[in-house]
């Protein structure tokens, strides 16, 4: 599984070029910072190159300007260190340029080496990579036993991570702040490793990588209400509906709710029915309307009723097929979370333009609700702006019924009075993924939540 740094923000390649403005406007002068970024990736490339040869590969811009200042920092301390070089560098690149005294060979022609350090491009890439290009980084690559990529891999796009022909990277050196390319699409497997690094410029962000919350076990006056009720409408898919609910008594809702005609699932689980009392109960903390509801008649009666109840919702799966294009007049001024698979998150937004991070925060603000956009990069936003990016989930979870036991999680996060009971959720169901190994089933997923609680304490 890849690692990728908790709460790290994560900025625009428009956000970052005015962070480093903003950095020169305070004295420090690029030359500095240049210097910082090169040392700060060389520190990583001597650590994983453990004394064998490198090669490092300089562009035409700064990413090359950073590639220089890495090649002089490890010949300087002894070692076995070659340079190919693509375009002239100009401005600072071309003092770093010129700062190396070694010998810089052709691209096309240069011999593979064990190690491979990509400074080709950066936040700066505009266009795909020319065919010889992407031919010579892919052979490169293919030679090297490791490469490590300065900023990004050479070819993914910095702002929503998609391919124009990248070669990829094991592990790839963030500098400053982590760039949507890191985390979303193509850019997030093609990233590797990701390793961040303080190169003395400041950056704020309202964007960040999701990180391990910080959990209390119940307290010593807890009983079963305090400790969260979630309630779970079941429907025509009664295994979902149970997996929702199993997910968030495991999630430590002191009290879960069944609703509706299955009998079926664990004995602690209460079943109720799906009468005015339900709907009325001013107890439950959230309601989970969607994981196997189905999409008939009865379905959507069971969702008109959901929406018109004052209780918090978690709206899943079905919920939202159901809404479709009518999400945004119908959730308007609601108390929900959703959580849609992009199919889902399509039909009610439409595919729209800009990154998943773009849209998933325009949708946020347009219902007024957060938004988990899953998928393996799920992207959490909530209507002020503030997002969250879980880009380190084991792929075992692409599995059927895990989104049912992560609505569970968010439900029993929201009934226990989560701060940001989505992000929580998230990372929770990512860890129980971890914990559960190869080959997980929605229904083992469930067993290994209490695993990652016990992290969190
Ligand atoms: N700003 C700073 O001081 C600091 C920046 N830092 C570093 O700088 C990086 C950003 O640098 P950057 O903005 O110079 O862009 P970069 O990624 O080197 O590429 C631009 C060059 O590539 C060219 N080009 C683009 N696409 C191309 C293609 N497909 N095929 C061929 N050419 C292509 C493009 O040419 P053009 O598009 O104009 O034709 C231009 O010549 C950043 O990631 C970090 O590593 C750190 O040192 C900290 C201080
Ligand atoms: N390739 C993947 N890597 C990591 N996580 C994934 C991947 N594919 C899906 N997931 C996660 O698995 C879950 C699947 O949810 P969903 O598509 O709703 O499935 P279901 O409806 O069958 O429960 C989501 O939490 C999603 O983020
Ligand atoms: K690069």
């Amino acid at each position: 599984m890849r690692r990728v740094p908790e709460h790290a923000p994560i900025v625009t390649a428009a956000a970052m070029r005015a962070a480093e403005a903003a950095a020169f406007a305070s004295g420090q002068s690029q030359r500095e910072v240049m210097e910082r970024a090169g040392a700060a990736v060389a520190v990583q490339v001597a650590r994983l190159a453990a004394g064998r040869a490198i090669l490092v590969l300089a562009g035409p811009g700064n990413n090359g300007g950073d590639a220089y200042v890495v090649a002089r920092w490890l010949a300087e301390r002894g070692h076995d260190v070659t340079v190919a070089g693509l375009g002239a560098p100009t401005g600072v690149a071309a003092e770093m340029r010129a700062a190396w005294t070694g010998e810089v060979t052709d691209l096309d022609t240069v011999a593979p080496r064990v190690v491979l350090v990509d400074g080709l491009f950066g936040t700066g890439v505009s266009r795909p990579l020319a065919a010889d290009v992407a031919r010579a980084l892919a052979r490169l690559r293919r030679g090297a036993a490791i490469t490590i990529a300065i900023d990004l891999p050479s070819g993914i796009a910095t702002d929503d991570g998609s391919d124009l022909e990248a070669a990829g990277a094991d592990v790839t050196v963030a500098l400053a702040a982590l760039k949507p390319g890191h985390v979303l699409g193509d850019g997030a497997g093609a990233s590797g490793h990701v390793l961040l690094a303080d190169i003395g410029v400041p950056v704020a962000s309202h964007w960040h990588t999701l990180a391990r919350p910080s959990l209390e076990p119940p307290p010593r006056d807890a009983h079963k209400f305090t400790r969260g009720m979630v309630a779970v409408l079941g429907g025509a898919m009664p295994g979902a509906s149970r997996l929702a609910a199993r997910a968030a008594m495991a999630a430590g809702a002191g009290y879960v709710v069944l609703a509706g005609e299955d009998r079926g699932g664990p004995d602690a689980l209460v079943h109720r029915t799906t009468d005015a009392d339900l709907f009325g109960d001013p107890r439950i903390g959230a309601l989970v309307c969607g994981p196997g509801l189905g999409r008939d008649a009865a379905a959507s009666d069971l969702l008109d009723r959901a929406l018109a109840c004052e209780r918090p919702l978690v709206l899943d799966g079905d919920a939202l097929s159901l809404l479709g294009a009518d999400a945004a007049t119908r959730l308007r001024g609601k108390h929900a979370i959703l959580t849609p698979h992009s199919g889902e998150f399509d039909r009610m937004f439409g595919v729209g333009q800009g990154s998943k991070i773009d849209r998933t925060i325009a949708a946020a603000a347009r219902i007024g609700c957060t938004i988990v956009h899953k998928g393996a990069d799920t992207v959490i936003a909530d209507p002020a702006g503030r997002v969250t990016v879980s880009a380190a989930a084991p792929t075992w979870l692409a599995s059927a019924g895990t989104g049912d036991v992560l609505a569970g999680l968010v439900a029993a996060r929201c009934a226990a009075g989560a701060a940001d009971p989505a992000s929580e959720a998230v990372w929770l169901h990512a860890r129980a993924a971890a914990l559960a190994g190869a080959g997980l089933i929605a229904d083992g997923l469930i067993d290994h939540i209490g695993g990652a609680i016990e992290e969190c304490l």
